[in-house]
Parts: C-alpha cells; sequence; structure tokens
C-alpha cells in the first residue's frame, strides 16, 4: 500500500528503530499499513538525511535473546519522505487534509508536551507541538474529514490525555469553535501509550552499511503497550505491541524502574569519567550501587502494584550490559531535571512514605546535575 497514513512528528532514532520498523514489517507481512511521512521539528538535519537516502535506512537488533545472540539488519523504506516543519509547513498542512490519513504518531522528548507563551493562532507554523497539532487537526475538521488517532510516544504518564490537554487548551485560548473542540475529542482517539526498547547511535566499531547516516542501533527487547481503543484503519499487529485495557501499570514498572535506572547512574558513572552505561556497568562498584538502588529503594514501592518488579528490574539489568551497544551517557543526561521529576522523585516521595524514612541513594542521584559532572 502506497498511501501516505502515518504523520510522524520526529524522525530520531528512537521513532526508526521502534515505530519505523514495526511499520515496515507489519507491511511487509500483508498488513497494508501505508506510509510514513516524518516531520522535523528542531533543526537536528535527519530529514535532509533522509530525503537524501529516499526515506530508506537500515536498523540493526543486537544483543542476547533468551540466551542466544542476534545480530541482524533490516532495511526500512516505509518512510516515504521527510518535511522541515519551519519550511514547509503548508505542504504539511496540506497533507493533514488528506483522506488517508489515519494516524498522527510523535516523540518530541520531554520539551515537546508544552504549550508556549503567546503562540499565535496565524502563525505558520505555530511555535509550540500541541498548538502545531492544533492547527493540523483543525485544517483537517474544516475540510469535513474524519478524525485520526492520535499516538504519542513520549515518557510521560497518560501520554495522549496530557496531549489532547493541552491541545484543548490552546484551542480554548484561541477561541475556537465549540464543534472543532467536540470533533477533537469525539472523532479523533488519544491513545495512551509506552513505549520499551533501547536504541543507540551507530557504535564505532560497527562497519556494515557506512553509507547509512541514519543506520540505528536496536536491542532485541521491544514493548509497546497501546490502549485499546477503536482505530481508524490497520495498524503493526506484531509480538511486542500489546493492546491493553490501561498502560499504567506498565508506565509505572517501565519508567521508574528501567529509566530511573538509567538517570541515577548518571551521578556515579559521570563523576568517574564513564562515557557510556555498558563502560559504567563494568565497574563493579557502579554495578553494586546500581543494583541497592533498584533492590532496596525503587523495587519496594512498587511491590503490589505492578507485576512482579524484581524480575523486571533484574531484566534491565541484563538489558543495559548488552554488550553491543553503545549507549552514551551524554544522550542519557538530555533534559535532565524534567526526568528526574518523572523517573526519580515520585519514588524518592512514595518510599519515605510508605517506609518513614529517607532513600539515601536516590537522595544521591536526585542531587546530582550533569552539567557539573565535568567541571
Ligand atoms: N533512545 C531510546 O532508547 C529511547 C527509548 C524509548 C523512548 N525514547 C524517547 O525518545 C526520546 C529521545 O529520542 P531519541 O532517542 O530518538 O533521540 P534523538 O536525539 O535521535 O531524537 C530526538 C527527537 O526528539 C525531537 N525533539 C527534540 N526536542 C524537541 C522539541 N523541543 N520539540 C519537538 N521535538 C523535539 C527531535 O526532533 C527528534 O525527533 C526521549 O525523550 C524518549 O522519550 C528513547
Ligand atoms: O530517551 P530518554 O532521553 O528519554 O531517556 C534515556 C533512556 O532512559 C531511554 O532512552 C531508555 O533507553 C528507553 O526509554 C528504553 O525504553
Amino acid at each position: 500500500m502506497s498511501e501516505e497514513t502515518i504523520l510522524q512528528f520526529g524522525g530520531g532514532r528512537f521513532l526508526r528503530a521502534f515505530t519505523d520498523l514495526f511499520v515496515q514489517q507489519a507491511n511487509e507481512a500483508g498488513q497494508e499499513i501505508g506510509q510514513v511521512v516524518v516531520l522535523q521539528s528542531t533543526d537536528s538535519g535527519y530529514a535532509e538525511k533522509l530525503n537524501a537516502q529516499q526515506g530508506r535506512f537500515h536498523v540493526a537488533v543486537r544483543g542476547i535473546d533468551r540466551g542466544e545472540r542476534v545480530d541482524t539488519i533490516q532495511e526500512v523504506t516505509c518512510v516515504q519522505r521527510a518535511l522541515i516543519i519551519q519550511r514547509q509547513w503548508e505542504e504539511i498542512v496540506a497533507l493533514a487534509c488528506s483522506p488517508h490519513l489515519r494516524f498522527v504518531i510523535s516523540n518530541t522528548t520531554e520539551a515537546g508536551l508544552t504549550l508556549a507563551a503567546d503562540d499565535a493562532r496565524d502563525a505558520r507554523p505555530p511555535a509550540s507541538f500541541p498548538a502545531r497539532l492544533l492547527t493540523l487537526l483543525r485544517a483537517r475538521f474544516e475540510a469535513g474529514l474524519r478524525g485520526v488517532a492520535i499516538i504519542p510516544c513520549e515518557l510521560r504518564e497518560r501520554n495522549a490525555d496530557l496531549l489532547l490537554s493541552l491541545v484543548l487548551s490552546q484551542a480554548k485560548a484561541w477561541q475556537e469553535r465549540e464543534a472543532l473542540l467536540r470533533w477533537l475529542q469525539e472523532e479523533c482517539v488519544w491513545i495512551n501509550t509506552l513505549v520499551d526498547r533501547i536504541v543507540t547511535d551507530r557504535p564505532p566499531n560497527y562497519t556494515l552499511f557506512p553509507e547509512d547516516l541514519l543506520l540505528a542501533v536496536a536491542e532485541p527487547y521491544a514493548l509497546w503497550a497501546l490502549e485499546n481503543k477503536p482505530l481508524p484503519g490497520p495498524f503493526p499487529d506484531l509480538p511486542p505491541i500489546l493492546r491493553v485495557p490501561n498502560v499504567e501499570p506498565y508506565f509505572l514498572r517501565k519508567v521508574r524502574i528501567l529509566n530511573g535506572a538509567h538517570t541515577a547512574l548518571l551521578s556515579q558513572a559521570m563523576p568517574r569519567g564513564y562515557q557510556t552505561v555498558q563502560e559504567a556497568l563494568a565497574d563493579s562498584e557502579v554495578l553494586t550501587w546500581l543494583k541497592r538502588l533498584l533492590f532496596e529503594e525503587i523495587v519496594p514501592t512498587l511491590e503490589g502494584r505492578v507485576e512482579d518488579p524484581k524480575t523486571f528490574a533484574e531484566q534491565v539489568l541484563e538489558r543495559f550490559a548488552n554488550p553491543f551497544l553503545h549507549h552514551r551517557l551524554t544522550d542519557i543526561a538530555k533534559n535532565h531535571r524534567q526526568k528526574v521529576q518523572v523517573r526519580l522523585l515520585p519514588t524518592y516521595e512514595e518510599y519515605k512514605a510508605r517506609f518513614g524514612k529517607t532513600p539515601p541513594l536516590l537522595e544521591q542521584a536526585i542531587a546530582f546535575h550533569p552539567e557539573g559532572a565535568f567541571s
């Protein structure tokens, strides 16, 4: 199927090795999902690279899966084109009014799920991601077309509900019509999700497809939990994709354990001068600290609330040790303060409330500021 059915805010390595790879695999399995158009929000430059490569790139899946070594590579060809929001807004508005469009997928990081002060209704484009989305959906509504499914991948609790509330706030600030507000809530489907797969750039020693500037490296593990609401068209149906009544327990377990451990690890690894997660965990002192954090402070706050947090934490340690990944600490340190708020502080507060004392390792991790680590 050659129609462009998916509008994707963001084309970073995570979306390439996760949603795009799934769309590719589903298309190859005859599921007829359609093609993706990537929208570049920042000046990261990947749109030019994607277009120069005719939308094609490779995903290497590398690691150990149930004791077996996995080292595969797959070409992804489902990205039709990439558009730059600042320069090609009118083309993007036209695409939003395509009858073929069914899904809007996003990964705009922690920075994307906020409104900008004084965003102008007639700006082309508006400044914030929610205001841009509102403008595109309004164009679609005014064209008399059916709603779409909005599937955010940002690691925020109830990410779709949050995005909808931001879109509605912006719509009220712009005094949009009631009919549009109803259409957004009743004709569009807002799907809360939880994503999980560690994705890194090409490691220095990986020599396949040297001409591919967009090659991403992923671990074999992948989980995409999506709220099970009716969708406007075929969506990838693959083993890593779970349609569930409620994504909350998946979010809580993954973000508090895996992302919490990553963010906390910086406090031990950066001052020691390590560059990657794998290097840091080869240091037995750092590994022991991380295990204590996980099993003495994080897992106890999740017992009885999510399924088997201890086993999940053990699996996370194995995933972190994946010798084929080159996971840079500087990538994990981006937007650090916002990550601490979501990934560590709630555990800290819940630990104090549940056990009546301060968790010492979490306290250390929360006090750490990566900017100061190199000074
Ligand atoms: N890499 C992973 O292992 C992984 C796994 C799960 C989730 N994630 C999510 O991916 C994000 C990081 O992405 P990546 O690993 O692909 O890194 P990346 O640097 O390759 O891509 C970052 C993406 O975020 C977008 N972005 C950054 N700032 C933005 C802003 N202010 N407004 C709109 N968009 C913005 C960029 O355009 C790009 O698409 C994290 O926030 C996390 O939520 C990453
Ligand atoms: O991608 P970030 O910057 O939000 O967080 C860094 C890592 O914790 C994250 O990328 C994990 O590897 C990922 O969330 C695993 O699913």
